[in-house]
């Protein structure tokens, strides 16, 4: 699928990168088409490399790149944003995944005329991910179809009408496979203040969060509500559980709570500016 794209430089070869890179050679991306770019790569990253035939640079290549992914941390992007130029022709697309970092800071400190932000998340890395991804003018039909191939090989992609959508996209997608392995940790946590020992509790919890989640995607016709009262008989044991989970000051205004903080934080990293 990917046979004819490249080259796809990579700067930041860290948790979303290589989720995002395993992805693509998945997809048939050739690892001499994909340059991996990150001064300090971690051991799996260069013992992965080293497996796949991929090379890691210290710093961009002064060679015309196809596509050029940014999957640094924010905090470093004005560095990095300047540090990519030689790699940027005339037709070069940039898709950053940075959260925060608006399209016109990317615009003004790259040079690049097309940039694409896009908000994955980490179950990119068994193509079981979802990605917002909204683009400048400038990026052309072409270049979006180059940008779903790369995309789509991590997941669902949805494209958005509005900048800010993808500060929401973050803090509901981006940010949530973490809100559900914590949900993973509490369950095992009242596991064990239940009387579990806490190999069992954990072991309990995890697969629990396993089984629900693989029933969402094998069930996909059916609602989470069904679901959910699929589980529920009258009276019994899951009603009077989500009672509690279900009452006014529940997972409903929790959840509210932690994803308007995740996406009011990603709103300010695009401040910082
Ligand atoms: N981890 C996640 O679940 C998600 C992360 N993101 C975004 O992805 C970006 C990266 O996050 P993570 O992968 O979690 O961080 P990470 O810390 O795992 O990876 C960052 C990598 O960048 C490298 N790096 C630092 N300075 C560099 C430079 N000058 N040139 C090239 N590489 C450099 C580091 O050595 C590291 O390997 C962030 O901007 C974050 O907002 C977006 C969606 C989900
Ligand atoms: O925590 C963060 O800032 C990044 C963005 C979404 C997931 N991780």
């Amino acid at each position: 699928m990917l046979g004819d794209v490249g080259p796809v430089v990579l700067v930041g070869a860290g948790k979303m990168g290589m989720a995002m890179a395993d992805g693509w050679l998945d997809a048939g991306l050739s690892p001499d088409r994909l340059i991996l770019v990150d001064p300090n790569p971690s051991s799996s990253v260069r013992h992965k490399a080293s497996t796949v035939g991929l090379t890691i640079y210290q710093s961009v290549p002064d060679k015309d790149a196809q596509v050029i992914v940014l999957a640094v941390k924010p905090q470093v992007a004005d560095d990095v944003l300047a540090s990519i130029k030689p790699a940027i022709g005339d037709d070069s697309v940039l898709i950053s995944v940075m959260a925060g970092i608006s399209i016109a800071k990317m615009e003004k400190l790259s040079g690049c005329a097309k940039v694409i932000r896009a908000m994955p998340n980490t179950p990119a890395q068994i193509g079981k991910g979802i990605t917002g991804v909204f683009s400048n003018r400038a990026v052309d039909p072409q270049d979006r179809m180059i940008a779903d191939n790369l995309l789509e090989a991590s997941g669902d992609v949805v494209w958005l009408n509005e900048e800010d959508d993808i500060n929401k996209v973050t803090g509901v997608a981006g940010s949530g496979p973490a809100y559900v392995f914590y949900m993973v940790e509490a369950l095992a946590e009242a596991a064990e203040t239940n009387g579990m020992p806490p190999e069992m509790a954990m072991r309990f919890a995890r697969q629990t969060i396993v089984g629900a989640a693989g029933l969402l995607e094998y069930d996909n016709q059916t609602s989470a509500e069904q679901l959910r009262e699929n589980v529920t008989s009258p009276n019994g044991t899951t009603y009077a559980g989500l009672q509690v989970l279900m009452s006014e000051d529940g997972l409903v205004p929790l959840m509210e709570k932690t994803v308007r903080a995740a996406v009011e934080r990603a709103r300010e990293l695009g401040e910082d500016e």
